[in-house]
């Protein structure tokens, strides 16, 4: 599925943060969100994810003006297309590695619940093979990034938004899960991904900067 932002402004309490960002996120591609601290790659991320509504422009799935959208198509956007590995990874650290990777399919009644083969094929894809009963809580950083990736996989999302993936990882941690996102791509999938981390930038197929807003050349926004 094709994401993209058309000339998008966003104002948060009354400060602009973008004005007319436009960027193109097409299937089989990483599209890296890069600039400095405060440039806006986390609200563009969400902007593209359709967790936040831009003040101004459009954001495009498949063609299709998101920005008109209510609750239910947005719900469905995110039921049936997209899966996010966000900054706290939204998992959940008193259940088991199966019921998080299971559950997002679960929570929206997919298809896909309780398909054993599937679950253990993705665990030991995101190198969690056989930790099924393990609390969430008890995994490290990197398992619980890899955890995040799993259930991306096994919902076979189309769209894969991804927050700062590699943040405080080691080389091995941050490597795999810069590998992994990189198939997901190869194999079709549209991967966004905000990040400061330079091998995650190296190993996208389109970089998009952002400057932050009180940075950019005089005009800007004007
Ligand atoms: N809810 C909010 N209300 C007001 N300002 C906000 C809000 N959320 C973010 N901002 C501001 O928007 C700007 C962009 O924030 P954002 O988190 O998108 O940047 P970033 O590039 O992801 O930064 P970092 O690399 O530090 O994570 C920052 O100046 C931030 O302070």
């Amino acid at each position: 599925m094709q994401i993209e932002a058309d000339q998008v402004t966003m104002v948060l309490n009354g400060r602009t943060i973008m004005e007319r960002e436009s960027l193109v996120c097409v299937p089989g591609a990483m599209t890296a969100l890069v600039g400095p601290s405060g440039a806006g790659k986390t609200t563009l991320l969400h902007l593209l994810g359709l967790l936040l509504r831009p003040t101004g422009g459009r954001v495009l799935a498949n063609g299709a003006d998101t920005t008109t959208w209510g609750a239910r198509q947005r719900r469905l956007f995110w039921k049936n297309y997209a899966a996010f590995i966000l900054q706290d990874y939204g998992i959940m650290e008193e259940e088991s590695v199966a019921f998080n990777v299971t559950m997002t399919s679960s929570l929206f009644r997919s298809k896909v619940v309780g398909d054993e083969k599937r679950l253990k094929a993705v665990l030991m894809e995101t190198g969690l093979g056989g930790r099924e009963q393990e609390l969430a809580a008890r995994l490290s950083g990197g398992e619980k990034r890899r955890l995040a990736i799993a259930r991306a996989l096994y919902k076979d999302a189309q769209v894969i938004l991804a927050d700062e993936p590699t943040a405080s990882l080691d080389d091995a941690n941050g490597k795999h899960v810069i590998e992994l996102l990189a198939s997901l791509a190869r194999q079709g999938r549209t991967v966004i991904v905000a990040t400061h981390d330079d091998k995650m930038m190296r190993a996208a197929d389109v970089q998009h900067s952002l400057a932050r807003f009180s940075d950019a050349p005089k005009g800007r926004g004007e």
